[in-house]
């Protein structure tokens, strides 16, 4: 059941390509190489806070964050290409019913148990085959220096009903945020999934019948 996981052991050998080969100077906050996350400390297989998606994917990010300059806007990644060791590590942490650590700023008004059945944590994800990502997007000054993000009326993995897409829970402008983000990656071939505003899988799916366990780094 699910996707087979690939044997091969480097990014190369997988047609995974860091995203800042492309773009040098893309933004980038990976949050599970470090403790800033929903689990409250590095998760397994992030042994670097890089990116790397598969090559069509990568470049049609490069495609976004093109569009987006021209406009005064930037990308902001905060997940790509996820090990399937990362994702054992998260069902582990769903299963510790006694680690509530982050629950106030991560999922206040859900049950830790039911994250997964909700939609909001995937034990097979489609991160894990190179084709999705998290992001939120950044609106630049002239420079392109000086980026504040926009407000997209929650924070990055706030599980909760709220950060569904279409929230109308959300402000006016709070949407108006979210769909910017959107229609920049759908016109590149990137579609939403409507419980996390921040969450992009790439269409046609390049390998949709093989995950990766290679190591970011
Ligand atoms: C955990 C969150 N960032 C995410 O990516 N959720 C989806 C459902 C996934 O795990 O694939
Ligand atoms: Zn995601």
């Amino acid at each position: 059941d699910g996707p087979a996981v690939s044997p091969t052991r480097t990014a190369e050998e997988a047609g995974l390509v860091a995203i800042d080969r492309l773009v040098p100077d893309i933004r980038q906050d990976i949050r599970y190489a470090g403790s800033d996350n929903f689990v409250g400390a590095p998760v397994d297989g992030y042994e670097a806070p890089r990116c790397y998606l598969l090559r069509p994917v990568a470049e049609a990010l490069q495609r976004v964050e093109a569009d987006l300059r021209q406009q005064g806007f930037r990308l902001l990644i905060y997940d790509c290409y996820r090990p399937v060791r990362a994702v054992r590590h998260f069902m582990r942490w769903v299963q510790d019913a006694g680690d509530l650590r982050t629950k106030a700023e991560h999922y206040p008004s859900l049950d830790k148990g039911k994250l997964v059945n909700d939609g909001y944590i995937a034990e097979r994800s489609g991160h894990s085959r190179g084709a999705t990502l998290d992001l939120t997007l950044l609106r630049c000054d002239a420079s392109g220096q000086d980026c504040t993000p926009l407000d997209m009326g929650t924070a990055f993995d706030f599980f909760d009903p709220l950060a569904h897409t279409d929230s109308p829970e959300a402000s006016e402008a709070q949407r108006r945020n979210r769909r910017r983000l959107r229609s920049a990656m759908e016109r590149h071939g990137f579609r939403n999934y409507e419980r996390e505003w921040w969450h992009y899988g790439f269409q046609p799916e390049p390998s949709p019948d093989v995950a990766f366990d290679v190591p970011v780094r």
